[in-house]
């Protein structure tokens, strides 16, 4: 057992019979899946799901997992997800795959937000490793580049994976994957990206998570 998949299972311990459970996106989100609908089926649970994309949907209904539409819960007991990079003050950046407004939506509505992560995600600030990406209304994005570069940011639009064209996100938004100089920490970063207009959303998550599991060579740690 790998890592991420050691930190997935820990993770779904914390899921308890007719919870409401958030699923993330991504490799270690896609563990957490696996595990959950292990438990639901050895242990009988009535479980439902929420999906923060696409994939994670078509991976949980097709684990056997009962997933509602965010329109259809007015609350969600558990979110669990993975992050690109995690700080020492349990600041996160999220979003590479960059579905970052369903994401972001699940982290705050849910009562728990667990963060399921291996060693490689710790960094010492926000940013050190990925640009910062920042979600813009199609129309908004120059208007928001300048807004960024004013703050002292540089980047561009992200490219689609086959770099022939722009990223697209699920809502139709495109994306700026932006720098930002090192001492500029994850808090003021998070308050000066929620302040400009057309931004919809962005990667830093600050002061979100309540629990952050990280696994190191097959040992656990917790941070709460
Ligand atoms: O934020 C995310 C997607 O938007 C993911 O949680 C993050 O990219 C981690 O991915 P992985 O578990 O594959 O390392």
């Amino acid at each position: 057992m790998n890592d991420k998949q050691a930190v997935a299972l820990e993770a779904a311990s914390y899921v308890k019979n007719d919870m409401i459970v958030g699923l993330g996106t991504g490799s270690t989100a896609n563990y957490f899946i696996e595990a959950l609908a292990a438990r639901q089926q050895q242990e009988k649970l009535r479980i439902t799901t929420v999906a923060s994309s696409n994939i994670s949907m078509i991976k949980a209904q097709s684990a056997g997992l009962t997933v509602l539409s965010l329109a259809q819960l007015s609350e969600i007991d558990l979110y669990v997800d993975g992050a690109d990079e995690i700080t020492a003050d349990n600041s996160l950046l999220k979003g590479r795959g960059y579905d970052l407004v369903m994401e972001k939506l699940l982290a705050r509505a849910a009562k728990e937000f667990i963060v399921v992560a291996d060693k490689s995600k710790l960094v010492s600030r926000i940013g050190e490793n990925y640009p910062i990406p920042v979600e813009v209304m199609p129309f908004a994005w120059q208007a928001a580049k300048r807004s960024i570069e004013a703050l002292g940011g540089s980047g561009d639009l992200r490219p689609n994976a086959a770099k022939d064209g722009l990223c697209i996100t699920s809502h139709g938004s495109l994306v700026l994957d932006m720098r930002f100089d090192a001492s500029i920490d994850s808090h003021q970063l998070n308050a000066l990206l929620n302040n400009i207009p057309g931004v919809v959303e962005h990667g830093v998550f600050a002061r979100l998570a309540s629990r952050i599991l990280i696994a190191d060579q097959g040992k656990i740690e917790t941070r709460a």
